[in-house]
């Protein structure tokens, strides 16, 4: 389903587990920085509207989308978060460099989440122009931000559960859906 048919921030309150003792990590792009506040605020507010508070959120610029995964890497070394988003704005230009960009950026991330056991969310645009990514950054279409907050509180609280071995006799609903103490957590298929 392509972003122009669901709204980037939609969500569904009652699938979002409670996320008041959650600690989230933000390492943000400098390079677009009109669309990556945006995406930051999209993403700072998402939290706070699910109970997180402001001071177990915590910020790191870089430079650009490409020291996304060394920053990332060195936060989840040495800070006590659930989850970190990463936040980037890839714009294509006229040369082969969006391409690498985004595909090292994309693997780079990808690898954290293989090798380390802090889910990291891919909050990057990937756009063929700045328009796109207005749109995508609290427009017409959303923002990527609050779909990237969602996803950190959703991963957080499956990595909890999961070192509680938790999911294991945890009741289902007849959808395939956990139901959690207070609001069924949706698993997406
Ligand atoms: N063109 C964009 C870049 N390019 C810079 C790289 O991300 C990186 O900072 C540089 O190659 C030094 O390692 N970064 C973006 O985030 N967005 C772009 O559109
Ligand atoms: C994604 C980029 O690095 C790109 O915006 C740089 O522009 P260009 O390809 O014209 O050098």
């Amino acid at each position: 389903m392509a972003t122009e048919n669901k709204n980037l921030s939609d969500y569904d309150k009652n699938t979002v587990p409670n996320a008041k003792d959650f600690r989230f990590g933000i390492v943000v792009s400098e390079w677009n920085d009109t669309i990556t506040e945006g995406l930051y605020n999209g993403a700072f507010e998402t939290f706070i509207e699910n109970h997180v508070p402001a001071q177990q959120i915590i910020r790191w610029n870089v430079p650009g989308s490409f020291e996304l995964i060394y920053g990332a890497k060195k936060m989840l070394q040495t800070q006590n978060v659930d989850a970190v988003i990463v936040i980037g704005c890839v714009i294509q230009g006229q040369t082969k460099h969006f391409d690498f960009v985004c595909e090292g950026v994309t693997q780079g991330i990808k690898d954290l989440n293989v090798q380390t056991d802090i889910p990291v969310i891919f909050c990057v645009l990937t756009d063929n122009n700045m328009q796109q990514s207005i749109d995508r950054s609290g427009g017409i279409h959303g923002n990527k931000g609050t779909e990237a907050a969602i996803a950190a509180i959703k991963m957080a609280y499956i990595r909890q559960q999961a070192s509680l071995n938790q999911f294991q006799d945890q009741p289902l609903l007849s959808t395939g859906a956990l139901q959690i103490e207070d609001k069924p957590l949706e698993l997406e298929k």
